[in-house]
């Protein structure tokens, strides 16, 4: 569960959040509280000076003990008022703790408070720090402020109402975030699992993957870049495929060109002995008849010497045109060797062989051989064997072998079983 990324984003959403408001709970209040204390100094310090200008323009009176003790009554007279920021017409604030120090124009204290004495001189860095009092743009004295400053109980709700209301803000703000995260976390996870599934599907061999591109941030850069490599991948893998498949079929023309006779182009030697081997050997199994024809043109010597070799090879592809319209689709017809040429039938014993085989002799014998050459006759003799012995079909091309000879020594141009 929790090594989900939509779960580790949420969590980590939910704490930072949590964490915002703690803080903002702690330090908020705080932070009001001190702005609002300085605000007030600021505003009663204004007062102050105010009342002590109207006292100067009332008494004309200034740095005296009389003047000291008229300031002292005049301001005590004054109400105490709450104070609160944009109040400036408001009247000073007289406060237990908050007092002011006065002095004349020189920097004599006459009135005192705190550790300051009456007569005293203040030194230029306190005078830097006091408030120049002027009357008519003449500078009179300084005032020099100290002390607490306490709230009133109506300073103290209005602070709280206002930390309130914006911890109630910020605490809606944080959740509109916090809502505005998770869905864009929603989204982010929802881009990652898709590229996730488009990658599993990938390994699995399905390489015609895309995924959505939305925007222009890291995860569309990688959706981007996945999408491209997937595209590559796949046209890299369909030239892989043609080239393999070409590959394939120029092997399997090679491996038919290898069992095919160039001239004739029947079946070569080599591929009569891989399907004789296996006939022979179902036939012994099943208990089936099988029977094997040898021919061989006659005097073949005499007719490349006659009529030349070139009518020799005519003569060749002529006779293998004939036999292989003769026999049938499951008979296996192959170019034996020189002149010789070998049929081997299923399911047929030599007496049903031998009228197959006297019809391609006599088709031999009846061709129109002087449309090669004039005075050319062509025929053909034929030895058939059907034995069967378990020794992989040697007693049977012996044997067929035999009747060839056979015929030869009976005159050529005939079948001997
Ligand atoms: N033109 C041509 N001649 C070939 C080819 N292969 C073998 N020969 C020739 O075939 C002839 C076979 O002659 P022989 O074995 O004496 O037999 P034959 O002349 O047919 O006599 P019999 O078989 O007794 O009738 C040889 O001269 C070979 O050179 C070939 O592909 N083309």
């Amino acid at each position: 569960m929790l090594n989900s990324l939509r779960t580790k984003l949420t969590l980590s959403m939910l704490i930072t959040s949590l964490a915002a408001i703690s803080v903002m709970a702690l330090i908020t209040p705080w932070l009001l509280e001190q702005r609002f204390v300085n605000e007030a100094r600021e505003v009663h310090f204004k007062g102050f000076v105010r009342a002590i200008e109207e006292f100067r323009q009332d008494h004309q009176e200034w740095g005296g003990r009389q003047s000291a003790l008229l300031i002292n009554q005049y301001l005590s007279n004054r109400q105490a008022a709450p104070i609160r920021p944009a109040l400036s017409d408001q009247r000073p604030t007289v406060s237990n703790s908050f007092r002011f120090v006065l002095t004349d124009h020189q920097g004599f204290v006459f009135l005192p408070f705190f550790e300051y004495e009456l007569g005293q001189q203040l030194s230029a860095e306190q005078l830097q720090q006091a408030n120049p009092l002027t009357l008519d743009g003449e500078l009179v004295g300084y005032a020099l402020g100290g002390g607490e400053l306490p709230l009133t109980d109506q300073d103290k709700s209005y602070l709280l109402i206002q930390s309130r209301s914006m911890l109630i803000g910020a605490a809606a703000g944080l959740a509109v975030t916090l809502l505005l995260s998770l869905t864009m976390g929603s989204q982010l996870v929802k881009h990652l699992q898709a590229l996730t599934r488009a990658a599993i599907e990938m390994s699995k061999g399905n390489l015609n993957q895309r995924v959505q591109v939305e925007g222009k941030d890291e995860v569309a850069l990688l959706a981007r870049e996945f999408n491209r490599m997937a595209q590559e991948l796949n046209n890299t893998y369909a030239e892989l495929k043609a080239s393999n498949e070409t590959i394939k079929a120029q092997a399997e023309a090679m491996q038919e060109l290898s069992l095919r006779d160039e001239l004739t182009g029947l079946h070569n030697r080599r591929y009569f002995n891989q399907q004789f081997r296996l006939m022979h050997h179902q036939a012994i199994r099943y208990q089936d008849a099988l029977a094997l024809a040898l021919g061989d043109i006659d005097n073949f010597k005499q007719i490349n010497d006659r009529f030349s070799h070139h009518i020799g090879d005519a003569v060749l592809k002529q006779v293998a045109v004939l036999m292989q319209k003769e026999i049938r689709e499951a008979d296996v017809l192959a170019r034996y060797g020189g002149e010789e040429f070998v049929i081997l039938m299923a399911h047929t014993d030599k007496r049903q062989a031998e009228g197959l085989i006297d019809r391609i002799r006599a088709k031999v014998e009846a061709w129109p051989w002087h449309q090669l050459a004039s005075e050319l006759h062509v025929t053909i003799s034929f030895g058939i064997s059907d034995k069967l012995d378990s020794d992989l079909g040697h007693s049977m091309l012996v044997e067929a072998d035999n009747r060839l000879y056979q015929a030869k020594d009976l005159g050529r141009n005939r079948v001997c079983v």
